[in-house]
């Protein structure tokens, strides 16, 4: 666990630099479409410099989002360059006087996220920048590092540099149109270890996140609310809000990016997490590993939408019907139900 909040520590601030002075020209957008900058490559490689560094005589096997092989392109090589400058950086802040990185070095650690994960052993399972669009649009983003053991999640870190430390209040108080980072009070990290809980505490410096988080469940669906992705192509925004009026949540909803989502859910900010990408989006275990630990060991409840439970242990895609849904106990049972009427209508 310890090594983990290091490495998502690390990472963080890196992302907290680059976000400063994103400049226009420095993203990429993969075949997906979905964009990668300088800071995704970035913190992936910091994070498994960091985990190496922190447990050297463990074999190392890392599932993550990135990879280097455009970076190894004649086209990426000023942003391979970029990104070595912008870890070294924060290598010589954490070892003073050490030998800076390689370009090698670091295109090599970012190609430690290759392995396919599984159902047997260890291994790290990093999205380095969770909600890249929110990240570029100085919105929210988070650092999700999980570790998988024998395919079930048993530990769980979100680095949430632009989440408020308190809970939000108003839909639009989400950090959704400022981000301040480094200001007071806000930047979030969140940790879960299976059956020792979910905690919460400031991202800045180096302390243990101390407040422990319980979920309270609820049945007055006119007091909740509901999250989904700030971005209207992650998410079926519809089909959504028949499921609110299904349940009778009349509460408009907090559209935030990233599974940051998971920690606020966790914490209590909104009851539900509601998440159905279009047809034929297949989701990466990356995208909700350490969030679901997170909300699980909160007391709420994570599945697919037939309430079918998620397998990290399947490599490095998800298979599931459809959309992923958390929400606090009752509440859960409830949507599932809505789900199979709104589904069953057809309108
Ligand atoms: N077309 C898409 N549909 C659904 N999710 C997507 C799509 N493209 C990228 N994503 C991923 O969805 C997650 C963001 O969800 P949300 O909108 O709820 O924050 C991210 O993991 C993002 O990837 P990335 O990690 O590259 O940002
Ligand atoms: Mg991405
Ligand atoms: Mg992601
Ligand atoms: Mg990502």
């Amino acid at each position: 666990m310890h090594s983990a909040l290091t490495a998502v520590r690390l990472a963080s601030k890196l992302c907290q630099r680059v976000q400063l002075q994103l400049k226009a020209g420095e993203k990429t957008d993969k075949a997906d479409e979905s964009p990668v900058t300088v800071a995704d490559y970035g913190a992936q490689a910091l994070v498994a410099w960091s985990l190496q560094r922190s447990l050297p005589n463990q074999p190392f096997s890392m599932v993550a989002e990135e990879d280097s092989v455009d970076l190894r392109q004649p086209e990426g090589a000023g942003m391979a360059a970029r990104i070595t400058a912008m870890v070294n950086e924060v290598v010589s802040q954490e070892e003073p006087g050490s030998q800076p990185l390689s370009e090698a070095d670091v295109l090599g650690l970012i190609d430690t996220g290759g392995s396919e994960g599984g159902s047997q052993g260890r291994h790290w399972v990093l999205d380095p920048i969770d909600g890249t669009r929110g990240f570029v649009g100085m919105r929210q983003y988070a650092v999700c590092l999980g570790l998988l053991d024998q395919g079930q999640v048993v530990v769980g870190v979100l680095g949430c540099p632009n989440l408020p430390g308190g809970q939000i209040q108003d839909e639009d108080g989400a950090g959704n149109s400022a981000a301040k980072a480094g200001t007071d009070g806000v930047g979030v990290i969140f940790a879960a270890q299976k059956g020792a809980g979910s905690y919460a505490g400031p991202l800045a410096g180096s302390a243990f996140p101390r407040d422990r988080l319980q979920l309270s469940d609820t049945q007055n669906f006119s007091q909740i609310r509901f999250m989904e992705s700030y971005e209207s192509k992650h998410s079926d925004f519809s089909f959504t809000a028949k499921l609110a009026a299904k349940l009778g949540v009349s509460r408009p909803a907090l559209r935030i990016d990233s599974q940051a989502k998971y920690g606020a859910l966790a914490r209590g900010d909104a009851a539900i997490n509601l998440r159905f990408p279009r047809p034929g989006y297949r989701e990466k275990i990356w995208d909700h590993a350490a969030g679901a630990l997170i909300v699980q060991e909160a007391g709420g409840v994570i599945s697919d939408a037939s309430g079918a439970p998620l397998d990290f242990g399947k490599g490095r895609w998800l298979d599931l019907d459809r959309g992923i849904v958390s929400a606090t106990p009752a509440v859960h049972a409830a949507l599932l139900q809505a789900i199979q009427e709104v589904s069953q209508s057809g309108d």
